[in-house]
């Protein structure tokens, strides 16, 4: 892991009994990385987020982080403001109670950063869950923090919305650590340098994203072309790599192709087409599902390589 730590772990463990609860987890957080925390409903993620932020205390083992406890804030997924409040004055309100002098204009930026500036005058009250969540991440910012752990920082906002967000998150890292939680490793992939991957409270793989995109990459696809697609198929079918092809019954021009690997269908499909003068209009990989991606890492090469 490149960095040195800002946070570190070890042997945490905070159970609540019945098998709930994070239990020995060893986490090394490079300072200033956007470092995702993923894993399924349950998996201890919120747990873990508090006792890091301090609001939660350990069961047993450590937490050490490498700066003064009040530039360490938490910013929920839902935040909940004073309904009478506008967006300017809970930005103001929370820059006074952390005790960080902050200015109009410095407010102004905040909301700004967070695509707020047009509402910075609305009461919040009918802001919605997007809007709510963007509201919270302005009120940490303008504390300037030196990490910031964001629990599901996109989980209400729309596609366009979700990815300004996760823009802005990125952006983050010349200002301070990130720690986010999130069920969504799509977004995690997106936004992080490292990650940990937590399952029934323990810590099943932690690295770099690249790795885990490897592991996420289809090696399926929605193969649309410029002519039969039962030739295609064909074609395709004669190849070693192919595990499966056959034409999409509602799509005409469409054939769904299986390949031992990502590499493999990635280079070798568009190869075969062009072999064949064969037009490739597009070439869509299905998203591989989160219960897949994590039953992967749960494997036994995944437990061994946690411990690096
Ligand atoms: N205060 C508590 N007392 C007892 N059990 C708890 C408490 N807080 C959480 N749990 C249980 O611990 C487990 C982990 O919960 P946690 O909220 O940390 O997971 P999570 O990964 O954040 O889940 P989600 O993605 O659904 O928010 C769950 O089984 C939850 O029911």
């Amino acid at each position: 892991m490149h960095g040195t730590p800002i946070i570190t772990t070890k042997k945490l463990t905070r159970d609540y009994g019945n098998g709930a609860g994070v239990f020995d987890v060893d986490l090394s957080i490079p300072r200033g990385s956007v470092f995702g925390l993923v894993g399924p409903n349950g998996a201890g993620k919120t747990t873990l987020l508090s006792v890091l932020a301090g609001l939660r205390r350990a069961g047993s083992g450590s937490v050490r982080v490498g700066t003064a406890s009040g530039r360490v804030l938490l910013c929920p997924d839902i935040p909940d403001f004073e309904p009478w409040l506008t967006a300017t004055e809970v930005v103001t309100l929370s820059a006074r109670l952390a005790g960080v002098p902050a200015t109009e204009a410095d407010t102004a930026l905040a909301l700004e950063r967070v695509g707020l500036a047009e509402a910075a005058h609305r009461r919040n009250a009918r802001f919605s869950r997007g809007m709510r969540q963007r509201l919270g991440l302005a009120a940490a910012l303008v504390c300037r923090p030196e990490v910031l752990i964001l629990d599901e920082p996109a989980s209400g906002l729309d596609p366009r919305g979700r990815v300004d967000v996760l823009a802005l998150i990125r952006s983050l890292r010349e200002d301070c650590t990130v720690v986010l939680a999130s069920h969504l490793l799509g977004d995690v992939q997106r936004v992080c340098d490292d990650v940990a991957v937590l399952v029934r409270g323990r810590v099943v793989y932690q690295g770099p994203v690249a790795d885990i995109a490897d592991r996420g990459r289809p090696s399926a696809w929605q193969v649309r072309v410029r002519g039969s697609a039962e030739r295609v198929a064909d074609l395709l079918s004669a190849e070693p790599w192919v595990t499966g092809a056959f034409p999409v019954e509602a799509e005409p021009d469409c054939v769904h192709v299986e390949a031992t690997g990502a590499a493999a269908g990635e280079t070798g499909i568009p190869r075969v087409l062009v072999e064949h003068g064969v037009p490739l209009v597009s070439m869509n990989g299905y998203e591989a599902d989160l219960e897949s991606a994590f039953l992967s890492l749960t494997s036994t090469d995944a437990t061994d390589r946690s411990s690096r």
